[in-house]
């Protein structure tokens, strides 16, 4: 399932449409303050825990978790950096009955959770705030984030001010931005996406397991899909982009390439010739290995087909604007990115989008917080996926598989976003010692 991703003003309208249709807003903080505190509960059992209570309504559900840790027999001290400045904030402060300490002066606990700000934090916190809240989290056992850990711009993930890793963010009514983007993502430790009763639709989703094309039961090999690659100066990576296609399920695999290449299986086709005229083609795949035979590229080009274009074939396109009336999918990582689009400028989200929309293609835009951007702004986040995926050959094989997916009759937007979410699964299942080629039998294994 595809979880919706909403920025802090598409949350806070929700949040509006929810109290105008008679839900109070107290309701809300009260829903959103037990569910962290259920998380809490469920990840540590009680000991002493400091609940750190901003001014708005962030400090309004830590108030609230805190009565209700105190009702699951946990310690609860509460500091507070300022009074509350949101009537629903005044209302959870007024309900929680213990003392309520200076946020500089309070002691260290195990547990800390942090409720200094939320989505609404719009500046850089105070190095004095900062510092102090560091050392909070950096002393305790378990450090748990409200919302998002104070000092992460919710709608694009950078650290407004850094205050250190936390174990665990509990989260309301839909993930933002921040928790799948660097470097905020890195810091947050577990999300946990809390249910308050309110939710929105958005064109921005994290990428949830994909629904693959069902297998026609009367259907032939090309029915699953014909992926032809082009193969280049460095047939290694050729072959290990050709064998993930072959692994996520086209039915036929074949590469057009100058000399035989070794060790690929013999199912893959090499041919010497380049039948891209080839109705039957479902995607044509070139970029990986490709080296400095930009004719290639421009082979590619004239065939009527789906293609995707990784690795040198995208520093060869020139102009974004040369694939406009194709059917493209871009692999990019951030240097070839910049090589094609040149410095965008904004959020990654934001430059991934507007490139799309240049382009007229889909862009992966690939790296620890992999973005699919589709020209209509639709754009799906990875989940997180193992550090070790960053390895030699692994974009090879992200890129067959989205071939494979792409010629199986998926669109272009659903194969990406799919093929990103399958290479991710493969790299866990592989594990920590994988390389590059390992993810092909992972993607088997996943596929069984
Ligand atoms: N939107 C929703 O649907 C819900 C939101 N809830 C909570 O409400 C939070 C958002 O609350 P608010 O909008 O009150 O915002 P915050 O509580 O995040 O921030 C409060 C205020 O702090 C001030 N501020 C911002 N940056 C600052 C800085 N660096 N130093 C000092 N002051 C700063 C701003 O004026 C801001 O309005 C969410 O993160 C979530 O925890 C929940 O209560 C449940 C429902
Ligand atoms: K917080």
């Amino acid at each position: 399932m595809n979880r919706p991703i909403l920025t802090a003003a598409d949350m806070r309208a929700v949040e509006r449409r929810a109290i105008d249709a008679g839900t109070e807003e107290t309701l809300l903080m009260e829903r959103a303050g037990r569910a962290l505190a259920e998380a809490v509960r469920q990840f540590i059992g009680p000991r002493d825990t400091l609940v750190l209570c901003g001014p708005g309504n962030n400090g309004g559900d830590g108030y609230v978790a805190a009565r209700h840790l105190a009702l699951f027999g946990y310690p609860v001290r509460v500091a507070t950096l300022a009074e509350p400045s949101s009537k629903a904030a005044r209302w959870a402060r007024a309900q929680w009955d213990g003392p309520v300490e200076d946020f500089q002066h309070a002691d260290a606990a195990p547990i800390v959770i942090d409720c200094l700000f939320g989505t609404g934090l719009d500046r850089e916190l105070q190095p004095s705030v900062s510092t102090r809240l560091a050392s909070l989290v950096g002393q305790a056992l378990i450090a748990v984030a409200c919302d998002l850990p104070s000092g992460v711009a919710s709608d694009d993930g950078r650290m407004l001010s850094e205050t250190g890793i936390y174990d665990l963010t509990v989260t309301f009514g839909a993930l933002k931005p921040a928790h799948r983007l660097m470097p905020a993502m890195e810091r947050m430790g577990r999300v946990v996406l809390a249910d308050i009763g309110i939710g929105g639709t958005s064109a921005w989703f994290e990428i949830g397991e994909p629904a693959l094309p069902p297998l026609n039961p009367c259907g032939h090999k090309y029915d699953r899909g014909l992926v032809h690659c082009l193969a280049g100066e460095m047939p290694g990576a050729i072959s290990l982009a050709a064998t993930a296609a072959a692994r996520a399920g086209a039915g036929y695999v074949r590469i057009s390439t100058s000399r035989p290449i070794a060790g690929i299986p013999a199912s893959i086709v090499q041919t010497g010739t380049a039948e891209l005229q080839d109705e039957r083609i479902g995607c044509i795949l070139v970029g990986p290995g490709l080296g400095q035979v930009p004719q290639v590229l421009t082979l590619a080009l004239t065939a009527p087909r789906p293609i995707v274009i990784d690795a040198d074939g995208i520093g060869q396109i020139g102009e974004p604007e040369r694939l406009h009336g194709h059917d493209v999918i871009l692999t990019p990582h951030e240097g070839e990115f910049e090589k094609l689009f040149g410095n965008l400028g904004g959020s990654k989200a934001e430059r991934a989008s507007a490139a799309s929309q240049r382009s007229q293609a889909v862009v992966v835009l690939k790296g620890p917080d992999t973005l699919v951007a589709a020209p209509d702004g639709r754009m799906g986040f990875a989940p997180p996926a193992p550090p070790w995926l960053a390895t030699a050959g692994s974009g090879d094989v992200l890129a067959g598989i989205i071939a494979a997916l792409r010629a199986r009759g998926m669109t272009a937007f659903d194969a990406a976003c799919a093929g990103v979410w399958l290479h991710g699964r493969a790299a866990e299942r592989a594990g920590s010692a994988m390389i590059a080629d390992d993810l092909l039998s992972a993607i088997s294994a996943i596929l069984r």
